[in-house]
């Protein structure tokens, strides 16, 4: 249907849908080889609570949920065949995005477990970053070596915000 309707890309494993449906990493899983399986390209969403990343489960919790991910990675091919968007369950819609540092931190420990799989897919492996990404913060976001977009909500519905992101992502180089 989504691709009927000329969809390319679909969100999957976004926190609302893990959190508000109880989602699991298994049915996740599902849904990507669906969607792939669709022809769409799978915008793959992970991220810690407040409450995680107070505890340190940072790492941990992005593992768990990447590694049900990863081992979807097509691993013959040149180009990665998902994408994944690392959205702290704490920065959506609140207003408090994370650092670019925090961020990029989190960036590298994605691509690092990416490499485990594939050292070329994880180099091309588009991370987004997502949560309170806004006019006034997206470019230092996009100064991170490791962020190569965002993933934008309530921003992307003020059209002088959204054009402010797409100026920033386009000085960075990024495709936004
Ligand atoms: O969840 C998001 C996009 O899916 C992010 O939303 P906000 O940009 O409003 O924080």
């Amino acid at each position: 249907m989504l691709r009927d309707m000329g969809c390319r890309y679909v969100l999957i494993g976004h926190s609302e849908r893990r959190q508000i449906f109880a989602e699991s990493d298994a049915q996740i899983v599902q849904k990507i080889k669906a969607a792939l399986l669709s022809g769409l390209i799978p915008v793959v969403c992970v991220g810690e609570t407040e409450a995680e990343r107070a505890q340190g489960l940072t790492d941990a919790v992005l593992r768990r949920q990447l590694e049900a991910v990863l081992p979807l990675l097509n691993l013959e091919a040149s180009q990665p065949n998902l994408i994944i968007a690392y959205e702290p369950v704490w920065a959506i819609g609140t207003g408090l995005s994370a650092s670019p540092e925090q961020a990029q931190a989190v960036h590298v420990f994605i691509r690092e477990l990416a490499a485990a799989y594939s050292a070329q897919l994880a180099r091309r492996l588009l991370l987004l970053y997502g949560g309170s990404v806004k006019g006034n913060n997206a470019a230092a976001l996009f100064d991170q070596a490791d962020i190569d977009g965002a993933l934008v909500g309530g921003a992307s519905l003020q059209a002088g915000e959204f054009i402010q992101i797409c100026h920033a992502a386009e000085s960075a180089g990024r495709g936004g």
